[in-house]
């Protein structure tokens, strides 16, 4: 049941977002009046072509990116108001992105530990705790002392989303995590996402993995030009026949 349907306030609410890039002629709007909810310890998946405005939706969340209009609520506070402290608001959240983005010259401890010792100011002793007890949730501990270039696409993406997770952030957002991978090294990030699903991990997905859709979601989101085309559980909007601009994107993937 939806967050709505239980009258349960969600975590994470879209009311009405717009957002546009360019000016004049060359105007485009890339979201175009999206309403969304996530409820805490739900994974919504949001699926759509490419440009279909996917990483805008994830940008907005963060606060990478303003919105033109409408309101992103994150437990009801419009985040996307300018007085907002963008800061506070981003250490509840985080977000993975395609390329994982470690630093190269810091050991994956310290690419783990870096957020929790500079901005939260945590001591090293505890940051490097919970980094270490991070690094074994993702299957990684032996490779703490190593250097990014040391470790797979894969790897390095596990460390991505240890980093992520360590200061236990309300709501996860990842922007086609695997999309970067070679096919191979794909399952072994997708399957840490399952179980952090399992455990109860409330995320917010783009993602072109169709299979992982199916998987994980509580919810999927079909984007199409901007705005929300279908949305529903993945058997509605994945499966459904009479869904014909689904079943379109869908081939074109294949
Ligand atoms: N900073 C920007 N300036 C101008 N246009 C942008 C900017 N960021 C995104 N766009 C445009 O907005 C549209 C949506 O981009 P977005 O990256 O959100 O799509 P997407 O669905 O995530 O695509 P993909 O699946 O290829 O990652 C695209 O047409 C893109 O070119």
């Amino acid at each position: 049941m939806s967050a709505a349907a239980s009258g349960e306030q969600p975590l994470l609410s879209l009311r009405g977002v717009r957002k546009s890039y360019g000016t004049g002629a060359a105007r485009k709007v890339v979201l175009d009046g999206i309403d969304l909810d996530v409820a805490e310890h739900a994974c919504v998946v949001v699926v759509g072509s490419s440009g279909s405005g996917k990483s805008t939706l994830l940008r907005v969340v963060d606060l990478l990116d303003d919105v033109d209009d409408g309101q992103v609520l994150l437990d009801g506070e419009d985040v996307a108001d300018p007085w907002v402290d963008a800061n506070a608001v981003r250490a509840r959240l985080a977000m993975v992105f395609q390329q994982y983005n470690l630093f190269p010259h810091l050991r994956v401890l310290d690419n783990v530990t870096l957020a929790p010792r500079v901005v939260h100011r945590w001591p090293r002793a505890e940051a490097e705790q919970a980094g270490l007890a991070m690094l074994e949730k993702v299957g990684l501990a032996h490779k703490a002392r190593a250097y990014p270039d040391q470790l797979s696409g894969g790897e390095q993406q596990r460390a991505a989303i240890a980093r992520a997770l360590v200061t236990g952030p309300e709501l996860l957002l990842l922007d086609e995590v695997t999309s970067a991978l070679d096919p191979e090294l794909v399952g072994e990030v997708l399957d840490l996402l399952l179980a952090l699903r399992d455990e109860g991990t409330t995320m917010l997905v783009a993602t072109h993995e169709m299979g992982f859709a199916r998987d994980v979601a509580d919810e999927v989101v079909f984007l199409h030009e901007g705005r929300v085309h279908e949305r529903g559980t993945p058997a509605e909007v994945l499966d459904d026949p009479r869904r014909e601009r689904t079943r379109e994107f869908l081939r074109r993937l294949r």
